[in-house]
């Protein structure tokens, strides 16, 4: 029985030593990649504007040399792996468009503490998508990150044609524009928008109000003539290629049989088969409206990719989804508040009370979950952010969301290494506030396994969660197969570093996207002592731990806790 293998140690713990912050910067910079000086000093002070406190006679952080490893081959290798880290619990997620996908800005964003690229298959061939990854790729297995790849589907909900090509429209008040289900050769009749849906003419009604991109223009309907609908323009706009339409009735949006459109087109599946195919680590659900297309979609990769374990992510932005929530995120391995196409489905004074409403429920059924859309909207153009969304990304930081992530701000606009370190910079800062303010009092988390032995790995994690609060420990090591241990301890949100080991390289990465935890692939033993005496080893040659710390083990071979310092 898995009780009897439980095991409390407890050796005796000298005090807790506080991090001295020039310590703590000292040792995040040896975990830099040691070929490129010059970039480093850059992105570290603004990934940790506190150590710029600390300037050498230069005014520059300047990073120690890397100590050496002394070990095989193997090890060495692993290290290369596991790459440069950050005490950030926070994970953030960047979309990478026309503005990130060139060798040098994607290694800028890793520089910069991407942890998970995001594809989204709205926009580009499946050429370009290859070469994005093919790039995150060769930045891991060069460079030693760790970066994830996350595909998110196009899905069928009712948006405009590409405008013939045309960059944009500008729709202005009072004009009669058409929208029609027919297809036009290229140029369009004037004044007049392709819809991709065909049961659209049929769907709406005279009076209906039609919002493109959510509102950023709408319309009033007018006339129906048979495939086109004759539309008046209310509130003037610009009209993007491929914007998202939505058509409201007294006061909510409508769902008539538009309702019926596949979640996962048959674009998509080709997609997802080359996702497969190109071993993304996530694929990210748009528009999904129960917890059955979820369930289809890991039985087909069950089914097609057998070893490789891809994480299917549910996209929270269809009005339909919101009733099915918790079914929804049950079956998924992870949720996403895709706050963009959500705020077009629902009013948008609601949509901040369900991104709470989401984000409790993802920790309590133990799901990571990323706060999305518009976070750093105005970095698109604009080198600093607005105090407002300063305030959204400080909230979300205080809901404990697993990751945030940058969207246009990264995909086309203007300064994405500024967003990502904006990101970054408030992440650290809300973090250490909770930290100053000990914050860190667990929320009451109802159990999650259904499982005798895995009640008693949750109660393990709960256990070591307060203790690491309370001894002020300096990380928790958690040993773990398949990730399920690392994932419940995150959910409890330690106040410290969680060094979590897995046998698995896509174990690893997708534990990438989950708040606090610093993963490391590593082939271990069912021997805890010679885990830990090898862990801490290879952390003390890159400078993460120092004797005398004080850590926290876990390990999922033997639902054991050890309490001890690093010798
Ligand atoms: N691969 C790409 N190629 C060209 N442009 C892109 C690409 N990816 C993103 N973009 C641009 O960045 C903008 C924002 O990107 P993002 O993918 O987050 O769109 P979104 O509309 O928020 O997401 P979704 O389509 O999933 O709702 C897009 O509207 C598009 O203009
Ligand atoms: C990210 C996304 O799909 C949205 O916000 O709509
Ligand atoms: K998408
Ligand atoms: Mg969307």
């Amino acid at each position: 029985m898995a009780a009897a293998h439980s095991l409390l140690r407890l050796s005796a713990p000298a005090p807790a030593s506080a991090h001295p912050p020039l310590g703590a910067a000292l040792s995040l910079l040896r975990l830099l990649p040691a070929r490129r000086p010059h970039r480093l000093v850059a992105s570290c002070s603004s990934a940790l504007p506190d150590l710029a406190a600390f300037p050498n006679p230069n005014g520059l952080l300047v990073a120690e040399p890397a100590e050496p490893v002394t070990s095989h081959v193997a090890t060495e290798t692993e290290l290369r792996e596991n790459g440069p880290r950050s005490t950030r619990r926070t994970k953030l997620v960047c979309t990478v468009g026309p503005a990130t996908c060139g060798p040098a800005e994607l290694e800028a964003l890793a520089v910069g503490g991407m942890n998970v690229a995001r594809l989204n298959m709205c926009h580009g061939d499946r050429d370009w998508h290859r070469k994005v990854i093919d790039a995150v790729r060769r930045l891991n297995e060069d460079k030693g990150y760790a970066i994830a790849v996350m595909m998110d589907t196009e899905g069928s909900e009712i948006h405009m044609g590409d405008l013939g090509g045309a960059p944009a429209a500008k729709a202005e008040d009072g004009e009669i524009w058409t929208f029609s289900v027919r297809s036009f050769e290229a140029p369009l009749p004037e004044l007049t928008v392709h819809v991709n849906y065909e049961g659209f003419a049929e769907d709406v009604r005279v009076g209906d109000d039609l919002l493109v991109d959510g509102g950023m223009a709408r319309f009033e309907v007018v006339e129906k003539l048979g495939p086109d609908v004759k539309c008046r323009c209310t509130d003037p706009g610009l009209l993007l290629p491929r914007a998202n339409l939505t058509f409201w009735r007294d006061g909510s949006v409508v769902r008539e049989k538009n309702a019926m459109l596949p979640t996962i087109t048959s674009k998509d599946w080709l997609d997802i088969d080359f996702g497969i195919a190109e071993g993304v680590d996530f694929i990210a659900v748009s528009f999904v409206k129960s917890a059955e297309v979820i369930n289809h979609l890991k039985s087909y990769i069950a089914a097609r990719s057998r070893g490789s374990d891809i994480a299917v992510i549910a996209k929270i932005e269809s009005i339909d989804s919101l009733t099915n929530l918790e079914e929804i995120i049950r079956a998924s391995d992870g949720a996403m508040v895709a706050r963009g196409d959500l705020g077009a489905q629902i009013p948008l004074e609601q949509v901040p009370s369900i991104q709470q409403k989401i984000v409790k429920l993802c920790r309590q059924l133990n799901k990571p979950v990323i706060v999305a859309s518009q976070l750093l909207e105005s970095m698109i153009e604009y080198p600093i952010p607005t105090r407002a969304e300063v305030a959204d990304v400080s909230e979300a930081v205080h809901q404990r969301a697993d990751a945030l992530m940058l969207s246009g701000e990264s995909a086309m606009g203007r300064y994405p290494d500024k967003a990502l370190s904006v990101l970054s910079s408030v992440s650290l800062r809300i973090e250490r506030w909770w930290r100053e303010e000990k914050h860190h009092e667990a929320l009451e988390l109802d159990d999650v396994s259904s499982s005798f032995s895995g009640k008693i790995s949750e109660e393990i994690c709960i256990s070591a969660a307060k203790m690491a609060n309370k001894l002020e420990v300096d990380a928790v090591f958690v040993y773990t197969k398949g990730g399920h241990m690392a994932s419940l301890l995150s959910r409890c949100r330690p106040d410290c570093p969680i060094f979590a080991f897995t046998n698995s390289t896509s174990v690893r990465r997708r534990l990438n996207l989950q708040w606090g935890l610093i993963p490391f692939r590593l082939t271990f033993s069912d021997d805890m002592e010679s885990n830990l005496n090898r862990t801490f080893s290879l952390l003390k040659a890159r400078g993460m731990i120092k004797s005398g710390d004080l850590v926290i083990a876990l390990s999922d071979m033997l639902q054991s806790i050890q309490v001890m310092n690093v010798p």
